[in-house]
């Protein structure tokens, strides 16, 4: 991008970040507990979680806006808990893009280069390669206010990326884009970050944004991670009922597991047992969970097993209809593929829902 790269790629080496033993407090509230994170050069690694599980903190514990009482994080080896925001080369692009409203596009992202006293040419040079990543340099001399939330969103990028960070750090950069945009400006999103080979950090509450753009995905509960991996590893496999139900749909039967060994069966409350496979690992406490595409409804295949429900609700969706089955005490989601001319099952009506207990998760919280 600019001239002091070092690679012949034209790309900065990406770098990793090591988070250890990390514990951050606000007065007395424990806000982050023990956090150990690996994230790898070159990563677009997303914070989830739900609102107030410290995933900002820890962004802005990595920015050097909050200080941590225990612990260290490090960037390419380097410890940078003991620097000052400026000097950690790290960028950060915020919620509201914090862009000046009476500087335009140009200026805005030529401000941190001025700042830094970097010469004029070498200022100019890193603002049009900057706008031109972005693809606005035809809007440089507009205002923020006349560029759309979309365009505002890619300044603030253009300006975090001028200054060359080691690292990019970005907070909710998609929560003021209506839905549409969202879906656009993510893709350009990894589509730059891939481009760039920058290490990048994505904090959103939004499962479906983490698991399209990014590789892998830290889920915070509390101030605690409660498990990390790639999208489809925590869908398939979560450590927890938090984790499957904050990644996709998730059904919990009620109920519990008796007997040992062989003989194991999760009884479900209200009626129906489903037998343990040998080899499932079940921790105690565990629930029956399964995903809505994970069981029939009206049929029964031969290696699974029925359990008698009652329609509650439905929804048509176009090529599925999700059933809302009352099963003992619990309420799951199914959904059946509608091919035209089917009849769609009733709410009232009695049903049965065939479930493999090999495609089973035995869950606690
Ligand atoms: N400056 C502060 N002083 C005291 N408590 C704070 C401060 N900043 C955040 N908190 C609290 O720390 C917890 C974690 O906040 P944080 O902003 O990290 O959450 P979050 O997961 O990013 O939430 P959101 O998605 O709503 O932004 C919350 O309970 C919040 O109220």
């Amino acid at each position: 991008m600019t001239g002091n790269r070092k690679h012949s790629d034209d790309k900065p080496q990406a770098k990793d970040i090591r988070i250890r033993d990390t514990n951050v407090f606000y007065s007395n509230f424990h806000a982050l507990k023990d956090i150990n994170l690996d994230i790898e050069p070159g990563e677009f690694f997303a914070f989830l979680g739900p609102s107030g599980c410290g995933k900002t903190t820890l962004l802005r514990l990595i920015a050097g806006f909050v200080e941590a009482r225990t612990g260290s994080v490090q960037v390419a080896g380097s410890e940078i808990l003991s620097l000052p925001p400026w000097r950690r080369d790290i960028g950060m692009v915020f919620q509201s893009y914090a862009l000046w409203p009476h500087l335009s596009v140009w200026k805005n992202v030529a401000f941190g280069l001025e700042e830094r006293r970097l010469p004029a040419a070498e200022i100019k040079q890193r603002v049009g390669a900057a706008l031109e990543i972005v693809g606005l340099n035809h809007l440089g001399n507009r205002r923020p206010s006349q560029l759309s939330g979309g365009q505002q969103q890619r300044v603030a990028l253009a300006r975090t990326i001028a200054i060359e960070p080691k690292v990019l750090l970005l907070d909710e950069p998609l929560s003021n884009l209506d839905a549409k945009m969202r879906v656009q400006v993510r893709r350009e999103l990894r589509d730059l970050q891939q481009r760039l080979g920058l290490t990048t950090i994505f904090v959103t509450h939004d499962q479906e944004e983490a698991n399209t753009i990014c590789d892998r995905i830290a889920v915070f509960r509390d101030g605690e991670i409660q498990q990390t991996g790639a999208p489809m590893q925590l869908y398939e496999r979560p450590n927890n009922l938090f984790v499957a139900g904050f990644l996709g749909t998730a059904n919990i039967l009620e109920g519990r597991v008796e007997g040992s060994g062989s003989s194991r069966a999760f009884e479900v409350a209200g009626g129906g047992s489903i037998p343990v496979p040998a080899d499932a690992h079940v921790p105690p406490g565990a629930k029956l969970v399964f995903r809505p595409q994970y069981a029939t409804i009206g049929t029964v295949e031969p290696d699974a097993v029925p359990l008698a429900g009652a329609i509650a609700h439905r929804e048509f969706l176009g090529a599925t209809v999700r059933y809302g089955v009352e099963i003992g005490k619990s309420t799951v989601l199914v959904d059946a593929p509608f091919h035209s001319g089917d009849a769609l099952l009733s709410p009232g009506s009695k049903t049965v829902l065939g479930i493999k207990p090999g495609s089973a998760l035995w869950l606690a919280a």
